[in-house]
């Protein structure tokens, strides 16, 4: 069975006019969706408590910016584009109150629909409109004239046309430039936890280290540690990325792919993958959301202990020293592009 995928044909960016969408946050996800909806025609506010200090930002950019509530109380489309922790609490006091039938509740990602912390009333719309890729980027391929490919989901379809007005929400992205695949917001978050835990975030983060500290600890530099196992690895990715692991293999040495076709499963064994699906279990179970709830409830303590850890580790100051002589691999990451 292949995928329903949509493309700009498929999407009708008239279905937002005439409708006021306010995006609720104005971090990463937040700034990229006022901005493109905003050059896209669409008629965009921002929902921001008094002194966030994210409303300077908005501001500077000549959008509107309102409370929370008074946003949501405006619009017909209400996007919540706040970190997951902070969404439910914002939902109770500042959006359910002023939702009214007929209206659009847009998320970035499915965690509070799925897990139950959100649960929206007969006679909204809910949707998720879910870039695959970091909100910076969805903003710099716009500006760019592509798109980041995105995921859509309709969990409550009280108005007969959830799916098409959200489908014009990424068309404003430019998400239908590139792709947007139909999926249920239960396989969008249980498939996104995963994947930043596994692999993306998580596997990488912990394999990169490794290999740097296997080096260091055996005596070579750490620049060339750093160079060997992170540097380069963008190259690797880069190649992936355009061609999948066949180009990879194809474009790197017979060596290196003997090395890879090898070593790797070595690396990733049989006990990494039984890890993988117990960590797929405790997505599908509930586990993680409830104890990353939990977490941010206590105030954070292992949350904040670990990312002390990890920026306290050796390859973060090497990294810091090697990426000040080539300015031009940190990229400044903005808030328009
Ligand atoms: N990061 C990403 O690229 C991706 C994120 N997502 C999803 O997008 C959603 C947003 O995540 P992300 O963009 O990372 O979030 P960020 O952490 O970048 O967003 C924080 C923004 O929310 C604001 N905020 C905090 N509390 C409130 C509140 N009570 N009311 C209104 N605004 C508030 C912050 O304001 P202040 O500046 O004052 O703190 C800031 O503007 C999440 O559901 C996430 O899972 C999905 C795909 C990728
Ligand atoms: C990979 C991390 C991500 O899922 C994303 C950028 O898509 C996130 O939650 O930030
Ligand atoms: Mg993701
Ligand atoms: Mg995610």
């Amino acid at each position: 069975m292949s995928a329903t995928v949509y493309y700009d044909a498929d999407a009708d960016l008239g279905l937002l006019q005439g409708l006021k969408v306010a995006v609720i946050g104005y971090g990463s996800q937040g700034h990229a969706h006022a901005l493109c909806l905003r050059d896209s025609g669409v008629d965009v506010r921002v929902g921001l408590p008094e002194g966030s200090k994210s409303r300077p930002k908005a501001e500077e950019e000549g959008l509107r910016v309102l409370t929370p509530a008074d946003a949501a109380a405006e619009a017909d489309v209400v996007s919540i584009q706040a970190p997951d922790t902070v969404q439910r609490t914002l939902y109770a006091q500042d959006i359910a109150p002023n939702l009214r039938p007929g209206n659009l509740l847009l998320f970035s990602h499915g965690f509070n629909v799925r897990y139950d912390y959100i649960s929206a009333p007969e006679g909204v719309d809910v949707a998720l409109i879910a870039p695959k890729g970091p909100g910076h980027l969805v903003r710099r391929q716009f500006v760019d004239g592509h798109g980041v490919p995105a995921l859509v989901a309709v969990e409550q379809d009280a108005s007969g046309r959830a799916l098409e007005v959200a489908l014009a929400y990424a068309k404003a992205l430019g998400g239908t430039r590139a792709g947007v695949i139909k999926t249920t917001f239960a396989e969008e978050t249980e498939t996104d936890l995963f994947g930043e835990q596994a692999v993306l975030c998580g596997g990488t983060s912990a394999l990169i280290e490794a290999g740097f500290d296997t080096l260091v600890n055996a005596g070579y530099q750490p620049e060339i540690a750093y160079f060997e196992v992170l540097h380069e690895l963008k190259l690797i990715v880069d190649l992936i990325y355009e061609g999948g692991i066949a180009r990879q293999r194809y474009s790197c040495s017979d060596t290196a792919e003997y090395g890879d076709l090898t070593r790797g499963p070595r690396i990733v064994t049989d006990d990494t993958r039984k890890e993988m699906a117990k960590i797929l279990g405790e997505i599908q179970d509930g586990t993680f959301a409830r104890e990353w709830i939990a977490e941010d409830e206590n105030g954070r303590p292992n949350f904040l202990r670990l990312r002390a850890q990890g920026q306290a580790h050796g390859i973060e100051q090497v990294g810091a020293r090697l990426r000040d002589m080539m300015p031009w691999v940190d990229r400044k990451i903005t808030e328009t592009a």
